[in-house]
């Protein structure tokens, strides 16, 4: 196991301290003067991707002392801890391998001494099976009609990133294919989507790897019932109901054949779980090939991630980068903003994927954290978020870094739609960068002909104090590879992040408390009497719920 390295205690971690204080005021664009080379140093170029990051607050000295500070916490050796199947999943006993899943390689990766390439072949050809037959339209409902709509049942990893990659792919959706996604378990989801769809032509695909989750499988009982309202059969739920999962007893005890189960295993975060079968609700979308393809190019950010210097790795940089902000500057939020409506869930995704593997307080020793850790992730699509939320990042109190993704090609030319969204995407990390000082202020005011007292009055409303750092990462076209690539790119940075803040990344223990509760509230719920259990607030607003329901 990799060494539980307490940052604070590292030698680059002082140094970045007394460092920041030399640096942090510089603005960015002074930086850019005085060194023609930045932007050639501060971006990497990678198959379809281009990273710029010298719109940061960082010198020459910054990135060798983030570099540093990640050879102190053995990055390296975390690394290669992950990839080589070591049970880094300490408070779980597990291994952490969802890297296996997109992996060509054959040589043997075992696990409690079991080879897991052949166990992932096979549920990959098994995946690629179904989804042939379903998109040549062999797959019959009840009654003989073809099966066109699929409706994923699941929440959290079982659908964020299904759902995130969906959305992204829908250019390549196939055409005889209608998907749908229910996560949650306010009725009101399941409702609006059982409304679109005829049962005799729907699958439903239970993805959930626990099998016991609450929201889903209220919703898969629901759905089912629903369907069997008018299969009137219950031999009809083989033809429309499929489990995506580890637990066969619970999947075969809700009714579903194990021959209709797609596995996965224990070494699969939910987080990180779109790659395995979890991923059937993609297959089913775009193809089986271009499924594969999501994850070759998942594969390949693997193999840079794991062999290039940190120098020039892209997961590395974003997350030392993020390193800089969260704990020298003091940012609570980092803010992901795709430049592309496909990717309109992909903030959300990166939600589950970065808050719940590293908003944790106690270390990898048992201790409590004395620095800060995971950070608030948020973010929309641009343009929509510059009319909504920008003000705050241009002209607000606090310091938010945010990333930037756009794609160099549009799935959908349309006159000059694109242009306008890329000269949105150019400027906006420009003006974040720069500002606007005084004198440009008044020298712009003046020229619309305005009183000196009304420009004396407006003048510091119209200033922006710029140095807001931003990355931006501008990809050929979002293509199953590129996309594969961009999440993988995103997980690892999450890793990295971990590994710095020496926490244990792939646990969620801090989900289970309100899971508990409310398991004690449901009950409570059902009688007519008053409920006293709770303290003040909770027990009035149970009961008047009561008086109102
Ligand atoms: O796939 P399951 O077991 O239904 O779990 C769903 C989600 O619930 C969590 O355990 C907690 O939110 C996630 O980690 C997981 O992705």
């Amino acid at each position: 196991m990799f060494p539980k390295v307490n940052p604070a205690e590292t030698k680059s971690w002082e140094a970045l301290e007394n460092h920041y204080e030399d640096i942090s005021k510089e603005p960015i664009i002074d930086m850019f003067d005085k060194d023609p080379e930045r932007f050639s140093k501060f971006s990497i170029k990678w198959n379809e991707f281009l990273l710029d990051y010298s719109k940061n607050i960082i010198t020459d000295k910054t990135k060798s002392l983030l570099m540093q500070l990640a050879k102190e916490c053995q990055l390296k050796e975390a690394i290669e801890a992950m990839f080589v199947g070591e049970k880094i999943n300490e408070t779980e006993n597990r291994a952490v391998l969802h890297t296996a899943l997109r992996s060509n390689s054959t040589e043997p990766l075992e696990v409690d001494g079991q080879n897991v390439r052949p166990l992932i072949q096979k549920e990959l050809q098994k995946m690629e099976a179904f989804t042939k037959k379903l998109h040549a339209g062999e797959l019959k409902g009840f009654d003989g009609k073809v099966i066109k709509n699929v409706v994923n049942i699941g929440i959290g990893g079982s659908d964020l990133g299904p759902y995130m990659v969906c959305e992204a792919l829908k250019p390549y959706q196939k055409e005889n294919i209608n998907s749908y996604f229910v996560s949650n378990v306010d009725g009101s989801h399941l409702y609006q989507v059982l409304k679109q769809v005829d049962a005799s032509e729907t699958l439903f695909i239970i993805a959930s790897k626990t099998f016991t989750t609450q929201e889903t499988m209220t919703n898969a009982i629901s759905a089912k019932d629903w369907f069997l309202k008018e299969a009137k059969d219950e031999s009809a739920i083989a033809k429309h109901f499929i489990a995506l999962s580890t637990n066969q007893k619970s999947v075969e005890a809700f009714g579903i054949d194990s021959a209709n189960m797609f596995e996965f295993w224990d070494w699969v975060g939910g987080r990180y779980s779109l790659w395995s079968s979890i991923g059937m609700s993609i297959a089913c979308a775009v193809g089986f090939d271009n499924f594969k393809e999501l994850l070759n190019g998942a594969e390949e950010m693997d193999n840079h991630f794991r062999t290039a210097d940190f120098e020039d790795n892209l997961p590395v940089i974003l997350a030392m980068l993020g390193v800089w902000y969260n704990n020298f500057f003091g940012a609570e939020s980092h803010a992901i903003l795709p430049y592309d409506q496909y990717l309109h869930r992909f903030a959300s995704y990166l939600q589950q994927g970065d808050m719940e593997s590293n908003g944790k307080f106690i270390d990898r020793n048992g201790e409590p954290i004395a620095i800060q850790t995971g950070q608030v992730i948020w973010g929309e699509p641009g343009t929509n978020g510059q009319h909504a939320f920008y003000q705050l990042i241009h002209q607000g109190t606090k310091l938010i870094s945010s990333d930037f993704i756009a794609a160099a090609q549009s799935q959908n030319p349309m006159s000059d739609h694109h242009e306008k969204l890329l000269a949105n995407f150019f400027a906006q990390t420009e003006a974040l960068m720069k500002g606007k000082m005084e004198e440009v202020v008044i020298d712009e005011l003046l020229k619309t002909g305005m009183e000196e007292e009304d420009i004396d009055f407006l003048l510091p409303y119209k200033i922006f104090e710029g140095n807001q750092p931003t990355n931006s990462l501008l990809i050929k076209k979002i293509t199953p590879r590129n996309l594969g690539a961009l999440i993988a790119m995103y997980e690892h940075k999450i890793f990295v992040q971990g590994v710095i803040w020496n926490v244990f990344s792939f646990d969620q223990w801090g989900v289970e408390l309100g899971k508990q509760l409310a398991g004690q509230i449901l009950p409570e719920l059902q009688g007519e009497e008053p409920v006293t259990s709770h303290d003040g607030s909770t027990n009035s607003l149970i009961n008047q719920w009561k008086e109102w329901r």
